[in-house]
């Protein structure tokens, strides 16, 4: 059957009502969009400050040697417009032509040379500014990313944070190297404007505010344009955020299996044209809105332009100015002209990008505030008891705790498991136990010490983790078990005895390059694995961690049944004076831990072994009784 194309709009166009519309979370952006010329005039040094400090950070030398030698270029520029006002006086001055054009000499020569010093020292503030920017660009991108890592995993689940962590992503790195480069461009028209602005001030004080006036229009048109396309992005975010999870998706390995199994293809392509079509008559709207007011600007600041000319042959006409001193000024008026509009757009540029900035600056402070304590105390190398009193975890934004006033002890050694139904908190308070969520009350204790006491790290030293889902880490075979214990480098031998340990060894050695081959199919020679073999790769990375502590969630879902009784076996041996807690729905591999926990929505309802867990007669013998009479009966 050919692949259909239902319309898209039966099954996900129900969440369109206000797609366009802004989330609530967004509202301190829209203020940010929302700002006035004159707003953004006031939070311009801030800005350029702030986009000075980061340049300062990622290298100082540089940073000074741009201010310099851009400042030393506009000055140069400024003396090189002192020196034409100079020419002009000598040549418009009274007498025998041979005289003025030797009383213009000397400020010809000053010009000329200006010109050259002007020359060399921007070719050279231009060298030192194309080592800033990607010197800023990789400060930047480094304090995101430790930043990002280093806030507690729960900030992780807040859909706030992770929209902020994407603005700041998306444009905000690069909004912080631009607004660098546009602070420089400010720097030298500032210079140039205020040359050409002493000029003319000198030469009549009139025409100072009337070469302010000409610029005005074109600066509001050009901050404007900004606001508008910034209000869009603004508003279009969850549109391209969908768009673009889709598109990866359409584009990526995985899925492409099941894709095509469910013949979605021309759904989701529809899906994907619908959302495109959005943002694209968005972006068509907002382009002519901003040519519009592009247009009115332009004509108002040319009409402005004509009137500073007008006033200039007023003053010539009424003898309030030499003639000399005209021609000066005219050509002052011209230089000051395009300086001003240069400044204009380059304030605009600053004060664009310090939207996007003030994301990368945003989603910095709110990273700092929930970056994870980290106290001096290590966690004891080798614990005797492990202890969770009335622990209460809820994940932001949810309406109920996922681990709901839970307590249990761990005692070294011990083999403890966690089983109820799906979505009843065994992985939850499993991260909770490896110190990885701290419960909002409560308290988990290591030996009688409060977890937050320790230090995270040294906590999380002690904990060897499988996951549901392991990380696919894109290395060689030999690195994604080495990973485990990174920071103790490991012979190939000692890679081998935890692959052994996890039943990976086998697999490996059928691959093109053995322990070397790079488990990834996005690069040439990279090899894939089935989920089983992940799965099996992902306990030998743990049982190379030898930590005192082994949590296993679920790590035998993908398993054939005799990979499955392997690992338990060798968890058992391994257990042996170490501790390990268990998340599974295989009933039958619980039998023989020391003690079962069976969670129902988030709270422990039955405790004990296998055995009085079963003459109890609760939930756990139910789902013991459901599997076992199901491997009968097959
Ligand atoms: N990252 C998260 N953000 C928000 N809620 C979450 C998150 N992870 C889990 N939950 C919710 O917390 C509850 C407990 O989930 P948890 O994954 O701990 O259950 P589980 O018993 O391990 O389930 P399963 O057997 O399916 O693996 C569920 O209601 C789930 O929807």
């Amino acid at each position: 059957m050919p692949d259909t194309a239902p319309d898209s709009s039966s099954l996900l166009e129900s969440e369109d009502d206000g797609e366009l519309a802004l989330p609530y979370w967004l509202t301190s952006t829209k203020e940010a969009a929302d700002t006035t010329f004159l707003t953004m005039l006031r939070r311009l040094p801030r800005l350029l400050r702030d986009g000075w400090l980061l340049a300062w950070h990622a290298s100082r030398r540089t940073t000074m040697a741009v201010l310099i030698l851009q400042s030393a270029a506009g000055l140069a520029s400024a003396l090189g417009l002192i020196s034409v006002v100079g020419v002009f006086d000598g040549l418009l001055q009274a007498g025998p032509t041979p005289e003025r054009v030797r009383a213009a000499v000397p400020s010809l020569v000053l010009l000329i040379l200006t010109l050259a010093a002007r020359g060399l020292l921007s070719s050279a503030a231009t060298a030192a500014h194309g080592r800033l920017t990607p010197l800023v660009f990789e400060a930047a991108e480094m304090r995101l990313l430790d930043l990002t890592t280093g806030v507690d995993l729960a900030t992780f689940d807040d859909p706030e944070w992770r929209d902020a962590m994407q603005r700041a992503r998306d444009r905000g790195i690069y909004a912080a190297q631009r607004i660098v480069d546009f602070g420089i461009e400010v720097l030298t028209n500032l210079i140039g404007l205020i040359a050409a602005g002493g000029v003319l001030a000198v030469l009549h004080p009139v025409l100072l505010p009337m070469l302010v006036l000409a610029a005005v229009p074109t600066g509001w048109a050009a901050v404007r344009a900004a606001r508008l396309g910034y209000r869009m992005r603004l508003r279009l975010i969850a549109v391209w955020r969908r768009q673009n999870m889709l598109a990866e998706l359409l584009a990526a390995r995985e899925p492409a299996g099941e894709l095509r199994a469910f013949t979605v293809r021309r759904f989701l392509l529809a899906e994907v044209a619908r959302l495109l079509r959005i943002s694209t008559v968005e972006e068509i709207k907002v382009v002519t809105r901003s040519v519009r007011s592009n247009l009115f600007g332009q004509a108002l600041s040319g009409l402005l332009t004509g009137g500073a000319y007008l006033v200039l042959l007023w003053l010539l006409w009424t003898g309030r100015m030499e003639l000399a001193a005209g021609g000066a000024a005219a050509y002052a008026i011209n230089i000051g002209i395009g300086k001003l509009r240069e400044l204009a757009f380059s304030v605009n540029r600053v004060y664009e990008q310090g939207l996007y900035f003030s994301d990368f600056q945003g989603f910095c402070d709110l990273s700092r505030q929930r970056a994870e304590p980290s106290p001096e105390r290590c966690a004891p190398t080798r614990f005797s008891e492990i202890t969770l009193d009335s622990v209460t975890f809820s994940y932001p934004d949810a309406t109920r705790p996922a681990v709901d006033d839970v307590s249990l002890t761990l005692r070294r050694g011990e083999i403890i498991a966690l089983v109820g139904e799906n979505g009843s908190g065994k992985s939850t308070l499993a991260a909770v136990l490896a110190g990885l969520y701290r419960p909002q009350h409560g308290t988990v204790t290591w030996d009688g010490v409060d977890v937050s006491r320790l230090h995270p790290d040294s906590l999380r030293d002690r904990v060897a983790v499988v996951m549901q889902e392991p990380t696919r880490w894109p290395l060689s075979a030999r690195l994604n078990i080495a990973i485990g214990r990174h920071d103790r480098p490991a012979t190939l031998e000692q890679v081998q005895e935890s692959a052994r340990a996890g039943d990976a060894h086998s697999f490996v050695m059928e691959l093109p390059r053995e322990y070397e081959t790079l488990l990834s199919r996005h690069f040439t020679d990279g090899a894939d694995l089935s989920g089983g073999q992940w799965q099996r790769l992902a306990v030998s990375r743990a049982f190379h961690r030898d930590a005192p502590l082994l949590i296993c969630d679920e790590p035998t879902a993908n398993l054939d049944a005799r990979a499955e009784h392997d690992v338990y076996q060798r968890l058992r041996s391994l257990a042996a004076g170490r501790s390990v807690v268990l998340i599974t729905h295989r009933m039958a591999s619980v039998r023989e831990a020391d003690r079962i926990y069976v969670l129902d929505h988030g709270s422990v309802i039955e405790e004990g072994d296998h055995d009085s867990l079963m003459a109890a007669g609760g939930l756990y013998a139910q789902l013991f009784t459901l599997q076992a009479s199901a491997y009968q009966s097959a």
